[in-house]
């Protein structure tokens, strides 16, 4: 029995040795495996941000994480509205790609993001760079990429290269850049002139929208393409001559996807005078489908489409997509009754076959009756908030300067600013503004 008690008691204290053994082997590979998980990510993650309307600072974000990974770091890439406060703190280099809006402006989907940084979070474990995309033509240029590195380094982050800005997308700035990156990171460089997304067309013929006006000529171009898709609200990124080194525009794309494209395009500039004087039928051109998410077509809700000049490209793109049976109401801006009178034939078909419900016309410099695009709203507000109260989405394309502040404004004082703010909220007002 004694002997019983004794084997037992030997066999206790060797599970409880055991046990004790295990459990500091567990603690000791708790301890490791929060110390690694901890470390990983500061020491190895390169977090890119991007804010972008158009796409292009978005697709340079993106081919830069394809680098960066392809070179075997740890890369994470997202936008502005997506990067979470713990992933900023837990990369040690944070480089941003930020292109700016309206006046001076973040693109919409990365409005929030510099309210919602915490001025308190702490960022001296990381050294940033930003890439600002922006227009000089803009009296605040690369606004919102300035304001975001300020922000950074406000809370302590580390200025890794000075602030890099490139306007209009010029193809050496950005090829600097891109250069930079690659020394430093050891990548492999983007190879010169070739990018994923390039299209060629053929004109097909050009047609004058406006003989005999005052305002500079307006052309609707016909161009044959194969295997190009696009969502009606896109633009397309030519340059002219196809030549990457002269700086290149964008045009919204006035047809609806298919074996065609056309564009609007008012005579102004190198790149128009180019696509609307020099090219000529048989002739290519190169370009990039640059998506616009914030002007799609949202569904087959009623649709109010104001725009003015060359905006009726972006319009007519929608139109001609709409299906048969939706609203559609246009307002539309122009100059001279006599020779302003743009895509009439089409528009007045639409009106006598239903598929445009409405078809009001604005010419500014009308004798008899003077009128801009905001003044038929304003005239036709009951009609305006009938529709809303239907669930009518809005539709504006068109300069911002000319056209796209004075219609917001009146917008504001039509429908009262909670409510404006409340539809662009819900995504039932969308705007491509120039
Ligand atoms: C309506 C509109 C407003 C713009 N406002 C500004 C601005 O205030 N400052 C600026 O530097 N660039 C401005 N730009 C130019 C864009 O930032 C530039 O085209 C940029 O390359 C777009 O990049 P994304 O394709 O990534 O959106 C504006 C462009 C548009 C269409």
């Amino acid at each position: 029995m004694d002997q019983l008690t004794a084997e037992y008691s030997r066999l206790l204290w060797a599970a409880v040795v055991l046990l004790a053994y295990l459990a500091l082997c567990g603690r000791i590979w708790l301890r490791q495996r929060r110390q690694a998980v901890s470390d990983a990510p500061l020491a190895d993650c390169i977090l890119v941000g991007w804010a972008s309307q158009g796409g292009a600072a978005q697709q340079l974000a993106e081919q830069l994480q394809h680098q960066l990974q392809a070179a075997g770091y740890q890369a994470h890439c997202a936008a502005l509205h997506r990067l979470s406060h713990a992933q900023l703190q837990a990369s040690r280099t944070l480089l941003f790609v930020a292109s700016t809006y309206g006046e001076g402006q973040p693109p919409e989907h990365a409005r929030a993001f510099l309210h919602q940084l915490p001025t308190g979070i702490d960022l001296s474990h990381a050294s940033v760079q930003v890439l600002g995309l922006g227009d000089r033509r803009y009296p605040l240029f690369c606004q919102f990429a300035r304001q975001l590195q300020d922000a950074l380094l406000e809370r302590g982050a580390q200025q890794g290269w000075p602030l890099l800005t490139v306007d209009n997308q010029h193809p050496q700035d950005i090829a600097s850049w891109q250069a930079s990156l690659a020394q430093r990171f050891n990548l492999s460089p983007v190879p010169a002139g070739v990018t994923p997304d390039e299209y060629s067309a053929i004109l097909l013929e050009r047609t004058c929208l406006n003989p005999g006006s005052n305002s500079p000529g307006l052309f609707l171009l016909r161009f044959r393409v194969h295997d190009v898709s696009w969502q009606t609200g896109d633009t397309i990124r030519v340059c002219p001559f196809n030549n990457p080194q002269l700086s290149g525009r964008e045009y919204s794309i006035a047809s609806a996807c298919g074996e065609q494209l056309e564009l609007i395009v008012r005579l102004a500039g190198q790149c128009s005078s180019w696509l609307c004087q020099t090219l000529e039928a048989g002739e290519q051109i190169v370009f990039r489908v640059c998506a616009k998410p914030a002007f799609r077509t949202v569904d087959t809700a009623p649709a109010i489409f104001i725009g003015a000049g060359s905006g009726m490209a972006g319009l007519r793109g929608h139109l001609q997509a709409r299906p048969i049976g939706s609203h559609n109401w246009l307002l539309f801006g122009e100059r001279c009754p006599e020779t302003d009178q743009v895509l009439a034939e089409e528009t007045g078909n639409w009106l006598m076959n239903g598929h445009l419900q409405y078809l009001n016309l604005a010419f500014s410099r009308d004798p008899q009756k003077p009128a801009y695009v905001q003044d038929c709203l304003q005239k036709h507000q009951a009609r305006l908030l009938e529709w809303l109260d239907k669930g009518a989405v809005l539709y504006l394309c068109g300069s911002l300067q000319g056209m796209g502040r004075s219609v917001e404004t009146v917008l504001t004082g039509l429908l009262g600013a909670s409510r404006f703010k409340a539809l662009k909220q819900q995504g039932r007002y969308r705007a491509d503004l120039y």
